[in-house]
């Protein structure tokens, strides 16, 4: 083999997420890459995406393509895909992951604490208005969906273009602010328009943000002497695995998706691995944050971190807080 295909959503942040990754795979493999367009449900389907029902809308088709045949790897965002793993496929990589944070950004320049009392901000996810509210109860809360270019040209004086061919389209910014993930702004090279990196103090990240998975059928990388699969172990980034692992494991634990009120961040600090994990009321009026600790630094240690944190948070309410 060759060449190897690699399947994509068609989003401006898709194609560059997985260009990077199939370019990263050839340089280790020596193999070429060729991408293989596919349209998933989440590009399109309109209404608001706390509505769409159940996870994983973006990364269904993707995964058709991959038993199908279609192509030999699929790259997602991790913390699009529901923590539930088919057994028909494995995540063979996660690579290095880039900033976890999310960005504010904002008209004129502007900060969270800055933003005039009433200001308008755009989010379509559960978790990050929860913060927002916690943090800002005078803000209001305006729910956006739509590509990353699409988000950005609906605050005020934008001159950022839809890169979605219309979907949510306004002629002219209708926000004081849009919260964006700062990893897929920093990929598409739009990190310009970040006017304050929200401190994970305030604003936890979804579990797995800012982390590529590289997903494919099992034999892929069991095929004996194959340079793909030789690739994918020489891109899986272990530090990575562990934070994400434990992140996901408590997402798992608490039951819910990318969908509900909930952040989570995990780190490794020496010997340590530390897991940060907030639970919202979905109107941000209480949050219970808490952290666990673990220096059982393997796959199933990090997990078990996660479901601990999990457990402990539910004797704390947080089924009831957050609606779960
Ligand atoms: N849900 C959409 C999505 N999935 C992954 C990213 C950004 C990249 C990442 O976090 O890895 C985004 C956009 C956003 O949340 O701003």
């Amino acid at each position: 083999m060759s060449v190897f295909t690699v399947g994509t959503r068609g989003s401006a942040l898709a194609t560059t997420q997985t260009g990077h990754v199939a370019e990263a795979l050839a340089a280790l493999s020596g193999l070429t890459p060729e991408t293989v367009l596919v349209k998933t449900e989440g590009d399109v389907t309109s209404g608001p995406l706390a509505q769409l029902g159940g996870t994983g809308v973006f990364a269904a088709a993707l995964r058709v393509a991959l038993l199908e045949g279609r192509c030999d790897l699929a790259v997602h965002s991790l913390k699009d895909l529901p923590t539930s793993q088919p057994e028909a496929l494995v995540l063979a990589a996660m690579p290095e992951r880039v900033d976890v944070r999310d960005a504010l950004c904002a008209r004129d320049g502007l900060t969270l604490e800055a933003l005039p009392e009433g200001a308008t901000i755009g989010t379509g996810s559960p978790r990050r208005s929860a913060q927002l509210k916690y943090a800002r109860p005078d803000l209001e809360i305006v729910d956006i969906r739509g590509n990353v270019g699409t988000r950005l040209g609906r605050v005020k004086g934008s001159p950022q273009q839809a890169d979605d061919g219309g979907v949510g389209r306004v002629a002219q910014g209708d926000l004081d602010a849009v919260v964006l993930a700062a990893a897929g702004l920093e990929r598409l090279g739009l990190q310009e328009h970040i006017t304050e990196y929200l401190d994970p103090a305030v604003m936890l990240p979804a579990p797995g943000q800012g982390t590529l998975a590289v997903e494919c059928r099992p034999e892929t990388v069991a095929a004996p002497g194959s340079a793909l699969a030789a690739a994918l172990e020489q891109l899986d980034d272990d530090a990575t695995r562990l934070a994400v692992t434990s992140e996901r494991g408590l997402l798992a634990q608490l039951e819910a998706g990318c969908a509900a009120p909930i952040g989570a961040l995990a780190r490794i600090e020496g010997e340590t691995l530390v897991l940060d994990a907030v639970v919202c009321a979905p109107d941000g009026s209480d949050v219970i944050r808490r952290s666990a600790r673990t220096r059982e630094l393997t796959v199933d240690g990090a997990r078990a971190l996660g479901v601990e944190l999990a457990e402990l948070l539910l004797r704390e309410g947080a089924a009831d807080l957050a609606g779960l």
